[in-house]
């Protein structure tokens, strides 16, 4: 019998995902075998300064390991600032933390190699600098155990949405549009294996593209992309990358999918047109890899989360693609859609300290279950 947990144990998440848009963090509580609950949040913007140098080490030809170190101690110092001003308004103190999970800043991610080079993903991050700024125990550097075990890296978070969203009465869909898009599919049926990929870009191009023509970091409820038209041609070309008709296991990145990938597929549109037809894009490629999950198990409920859920105009496109499916918040499982990613990181944290696995084999592709991370303590 295992011995429950005297009183809950307080772990923090830090994410800075693909987009760039700056670190969540999030307090979440583990108690006994109940799913991890989400205490506090708190989103520290990056500085553009952090934003422009980041935005550069991800699509340079040539970096300087002063860049890196310049990059790597900025984001750090944004790391630590977060883990201060989520902490300072509550009655938790450091000391109660049991560890930080740290995800770093992906720089470049390439899981099936470089010109027929090793498998690689590389995460900015200084976790030692951390554990001195913050005096918290720190877990990082989570996904090069999958990747030396043969797996993707990513996604990761499949295992987490199983431990908030996994159930016995039903199945469960879960979809995250962050710079990324990824789906997850929870089986009731606890002997089938949790399915995970990534579908292909979300906010990563409809940023980017925002940005060139309008300024800004984002389109503010897609309400730009939803004054143009979708350009059919356009679209069919942008899905003849064959990356959309992988299967899984498969992840993707900033590598693939960048403002020059996009590009060479232009022939003068408008710009408003290109917007809405990256909007479709990620509508389009999420709709096929539901299909691809071929589930004939009655009507769908997708949990939508992630800052892509904000966009008004993408929602829309994404149920017309998926018409009787219901799309839901997860905020009715007390997470809103902001939180699950730092959340992901904080609960891996807990995994890691308890020596508890980490990755799903089935979702990343990876020879194992393998605890995933290395300590870095207090
Ligand atoms: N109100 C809004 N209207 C439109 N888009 C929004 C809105 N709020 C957030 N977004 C989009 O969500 C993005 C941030 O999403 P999120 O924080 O989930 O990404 P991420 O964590 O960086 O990504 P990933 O999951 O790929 O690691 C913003 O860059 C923006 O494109
Ligand atoms: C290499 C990397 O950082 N990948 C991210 C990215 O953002 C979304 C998608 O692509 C997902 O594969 C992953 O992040 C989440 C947290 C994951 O691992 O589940």
């Amino acid at each position: 019998m295992k011995t429950p947990n005297a009183s809950p144990l307080y772990y923090i998440g830090l994410m800075s995902g693909t987009s760039l848009d700056g670190i969540d963090a999030a307090l979440i509580a583990i108690e006994n075998d109940s799913p991890p609950r989400l205490l506090a949040t708190h989103a520290e913007p990056m500085p553009d300064d952090l934003h422009r140098q980041l935005l550069t080490l991800c699509h340079a030809e040539q970096v300087s390991f002063a860049q890196l170190a310049a990059a790597e101690h900025a984001f750090c110092q944004c790391q630590a600032r977060a883990v201060q001003r989520l902490l300072a308004p509550l009655s938790v103190g450091v000391e109660q933390i049991s560890a930080i999970g740290s995800h770093g800043q992906t720089i470049e991610h390439a899981p099936t190699g470089h010109n027929g080079g090793p498998a690689y993903t590389l995460q900015l991050d200084n976790p030692s600098l951390l554990a001195e700024l913050t005096g918290c125990t720190v877990v990082a550097d989570f996904r090069r155990r999958d990747l030396a075990a043969g797996g993707q890296a990513a996604p990761l978070a499949p295992a987490f949405h199983q431990a908030l969203f996994g159930r016995a009465d039903a199945h469960q869909l879960v979809l995250n549009l962050g710079g990324f898009a990824n789906l997850t599919w929870l089986s009731s049926q606890p002997t089938d294996p949790v399915i995970g990929f990534d579908t292909g870009p979300a906010n990563v191009l409809l940023d980017g593209w925002f940005a060139l023509h309008q300024g800004g970091r984002f389109d503010q409820n897609g309400d730009w992309a939803a004054s143009g038209e979708v350009d059919q041609a356009l679209l069919a070309r942008l899905l003849s990358e064959p990356f959309f008709q992988q299967p899984p296991p498969r992840s993707t990145g900033r590598e693939l999918f960048h403002m020059d990938w996009l590009q060479k597929y232009l022939s003068g549109q408008e710009a408003a047109d290109v917007q809405a037809t990256l909007a479709e894009l990620t509508a389009v490629s999420v709709a096929q890899g539901i299909d691809q999950l071929r589930i004939n198990d009655g009507p769908l409920t997708l949990i939508t989360a992630g800052g892509g859920a904000h966009n008004g105009y993408l929602m829309q496109r994404l149920a017309h693609h998926l018409p009787g499916a219901t799309l839901t918040s997860p905020a009715a499982y007390g997470w809103p859609e902001d939180w699950i990613e730092a959340g992901a990181f904080a609960w891996l944290a807990h995994q890691r300290l308890n020596h508890l696995p980490g990755n799903l084999p089935s979702v990343t592709g990876a020879q194992g279950l393998r605890v995933l991370g290395g300590i870095y303590a207090a």
